[in-house]
């Protein structure tokens, strides 16, 4: 990547890389990372875990995107390199069903300083940053929100869930499984290694998954908190498939003594296999002096309620939108996946940024797919890209967003024939926050 610059209005934008110690930019890179801190209101950070954080920006490849004021700022006020907006941007697999991936522009640490907001800056740099994605190929930019709404008017529908659970591990918690794998202990430091290979189990098989950046590495083994102190809280259960190969883990905490119920919170919880998922909880529920598991990112359609005897031990909370998907080329992403039927479709898609924009007709017969463009053409179904976005992964169903007023249908059944048609083999749900 070369890096760039040009003029927006009173500001100038800049592209680089993330520069390491010593290296050319890395002053430039280090003011990057504080504003972005900034923006999310953190605790000003050391150098040195700037300089860990800049690693690992590296090791993701990630694009930086810095906003600087041109003028010269009032005596006393933050020097003119301290941007005072911040984009960054990296690459990674997103499983789109049945086995196929989607190379996916993510979207991260978007900040705004407050007082150079609403003057258009998000929008120059959102607009700018997805007609270049899409003119690198790219079919499908995705992030995850601060807030749901901002990120609409920009294209992008959510696209899978999460929720928070409390699962209560006392004396009703029974799991109905017979195990075929077991759990041992581990010292976390092994998922420093482990959790990438692990992940990528997991996410070979989850549609919605997109592959995790470096820093989840060092959360989950504790060698590295928020703060950049080792986590000296995190324990960790491995799970060991029949064949003895490690298929899941499960990272957490104690909460203390002075949580009540006392709680063992989850950090990350990883299984490949439905078996090393119920083993993992069936593990959670077997540690003494704990009467119950949280967990935050929890997917929405959990077999852990329907394996246990009371599902009731289960108290689901905050369902939140978790991964939001901006289709960037129609013909592209639509031919990338795999379908759960075989149908036609004619699609009428609005984008107002006109990346995607037009009249596309899918066709899914036997497992091959073929997308056209249907200029002209009466479409079945018409729908915004942030819309369409949203029913890709077939966690949203086009039925519900025809109801909403969302989605047109102009051919009776067509919204239900498109749930069916987006419909994965497995509930879409993603693990990644980035
Ligand atoms: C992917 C991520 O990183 S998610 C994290 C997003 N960042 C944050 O939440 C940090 C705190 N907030 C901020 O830094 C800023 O307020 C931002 C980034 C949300 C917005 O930046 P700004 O430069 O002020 O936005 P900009 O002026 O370009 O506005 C773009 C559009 O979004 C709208 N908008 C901006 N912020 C919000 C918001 N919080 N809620 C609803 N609409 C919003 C504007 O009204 C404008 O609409 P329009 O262009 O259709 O008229």
């Amino acid at each position: 990547m070369a890096d760039s610059q040009e003029t927006y209005g009173k500001y100038t934008i800049k592209r680089f890389a993330s520069a390491g110690a010593g290296d050319p930019g890395h002053g430039q890179a280090r003011d990057w990372v504080h504003a972005v801190g900034f923006g999310f209101h953190d605790e000003k950070r050391s150098d040195e875990l700037i300089d860990k954080i800049l690693a690992m920006y590296q090791a993701d490849n990630r694009e930086l995107t810095g906003v600087y004021v041109n003028e010269e700022p009032p005596p006393h006020a933050l020097h003119p390199g301290f941007p005072v907006a911040t984009f960054g941007t990296m690459a990674n697999k997103l499983n789109i069903g049945y086995g196929q991936e989607l190379p996916t522009h993510q979207i991260t640490a978007v900040t705004v300083r407050g007082t150079h907001r609403r003057q258009g800056i998000l929008r120059a740099l959102m607009t700018t940053d997805l007609a270049a994605a899409k003119g690198s190929g790219f079919a499908m930019a995705a992030l995850t929100a601060s807030e749901a709404s901002i990120y609409g008017r920009f294209g992008f529908g959510v696209a899978t869930f999460e929720r928070s659970i409390k699962v209560d591990t006392g004396r009703r918690f029974r799991i109905n499984h017979e195990a075929a794998g077991r759990v041992e202990i581990a010292d976390p430091k092994v998922l420093l290694s482990l959790a990438p290979e692990v992940f990528q189990q997991l996410h070979s098989r989850t549609p919605g998954s997109i592959v995790r950046q470096e820093s989840y590495r060092h959360h989950i083994s504790g060698a590295m908190n928020r703060d950049g102190s080792e986590d000296k809280a995190i324990r960790c259960a491995l799970h060991y498939g029949s064949d003895g190969t490690v298929d899941g883990y499960v990272a957490y905490k104690f909460l203390g003594w002075d949580s009540k119920p006392y709680t063992v919170e989850i950090v990350d919880l990883v299984a490949a296999t439905d078996s090393g998922y119920l083993e993992l909880w069936q593990f959670l529920g077997s540690i003494d002096l704990v009467d119950q598991g949280s967990w935050a990112d929890a997917p929405v359609a959990d077999p852990l309620g329907w394996a246990l005897d009371d599902a009731r031990c289960v108290t689901a909370s905050d369902e939140r939108d978790m991964l939001w998907l901006r289709v960037l080329d129609v013909p592209a992403a639509l031919s990338a996946r795999r379908y759960g039927t075989d149908g036609r479709l004619v699609l009428g898609v609005r984008d107002s940024l006109g990346l995607a924009e037009g009249t596309w007709e899918m066709m899914s017969d036997g497992g091959a797919v073929t997308v056209r463009e249907a200029r002209g053409e009466d479409a079945n179904l018409s729908m915004d890209v942030a819309d369409l976005g949203s029913v890709y992964l077939g966690a949203v169903n086009p039925v519900t967003l025809a109801s909403a007023g969302r989605i047109r249908e102009h051919t009776p059944g067509a919204s239900l024939a498109a749930q069916h048609l987006f419909a994965v083999e497995r509930p879409a749900h993603c693990l990644t926050h980035f």
